[in-house]
């Protein structure tokens, strides 16, 4: 079968626990997904770890945001890692995401616009004025014309966003909660199934696959829901 168009967010305390987490919900989803947590304690070793004997694609969530010169070798440092995507702060505007492009060529560079922890209220504290949505929408436009092929945001927005950059463009949201599971530090958070249903291409989720008893089931059963959802009876 093929594996549910799901990042798994391997945000583990250590080595041993993040391949464990990988091994058991590979078989079920696309991506494991390597954030800061991780990389700053193992470095690069980790992604060997994480991606495993069965090969799948690792997404390296580093965020990246700082002058184009930085971003530039930062992204060509970790590109012969060949992630399959690896994350820059939108907000660190044009040229530092064509910079990040042009640094890894054989990586999917996506921009995060709005961090799905922060409310409407917390967009008011930082300066970003208006609905999340119009900031939101606002960062993609930007991004994809600077060479971004891949955008992170909130399910919330995924349809505004993917009508404002059209379809040739991953959209990739996190906070993302199965019905009835916590939001925890998360404030802008769909379902699964909602989500995909407005247009996501790839689903973030962290702590509601790797904190359950059993990850691999819970990513299973994550999975045949959504193909429930995409292929109706
Ligand atoms: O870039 C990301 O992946 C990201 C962007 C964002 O806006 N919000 C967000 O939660 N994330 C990441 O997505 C994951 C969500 O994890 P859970 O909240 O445990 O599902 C974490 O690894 C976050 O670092």
């Amino acid at each position: 079968m093929t594996p549910a168009p799901i990042a798994v967010a391997l945000d583990a305390p250590d080595l041993e626990t993040a391949a464990r987490w990988a091994a058991l919900v590979t078989p079920h989803v696309s991506t494991v997904k390597v954030g800061l947590e991780l990389y700053l304690r193992y470095g690069p070793d980790v992604i060997a770890s994480v991606r495993g004997a069965s090969g799948v694609s690792v997404f390296l969530d580093l965020k990246l945001h700082d002058i184009p010169n930085t971003v530039a070798g930062a992204a060509r440092a970790v590109s012969r890692l060949r992630p399959a995507i690896l994350t820059v702060h939108a907000t660190g505007g044009p040229a530092m995401i064509r910079a990040a492009v042009d640094a890894a060529p054989h990586t999917q560079i996506a921009a995060v616009t709005v961090l799905t922890s922060l409310s409407e209220a917390d967009l008011g504290s930082i300066g970003l004025t208006g609905p999340a949505d119009d900031a939101v929408r606002r960062l993609a436009a930007m991004a994809v014309d600077a060479g971004a092929t891949a955008l992170v945001c909130s399910p919330n927005e995924v349809a505004a966003v993917r009508s404002e950059v059209g379809p040739g463009i991953t959209l990739i949201t996190p906070g993302v909660r199965p019905a009835g599971t916590d939001t925890q530090d998360q404030a802008r958070v769909a379902t699964p199934e909602q989500a995909l249903a407005d247009g996501a291409d790839l689903l973030v989720i962290g702590r509601p696959i790797t904190a359950s008893p059993d990850p691999g089931a819970t990513a299973a059963a994550v999975a045949a829901a959504l193909r429930r959802t995409a292929t109706p009876s």
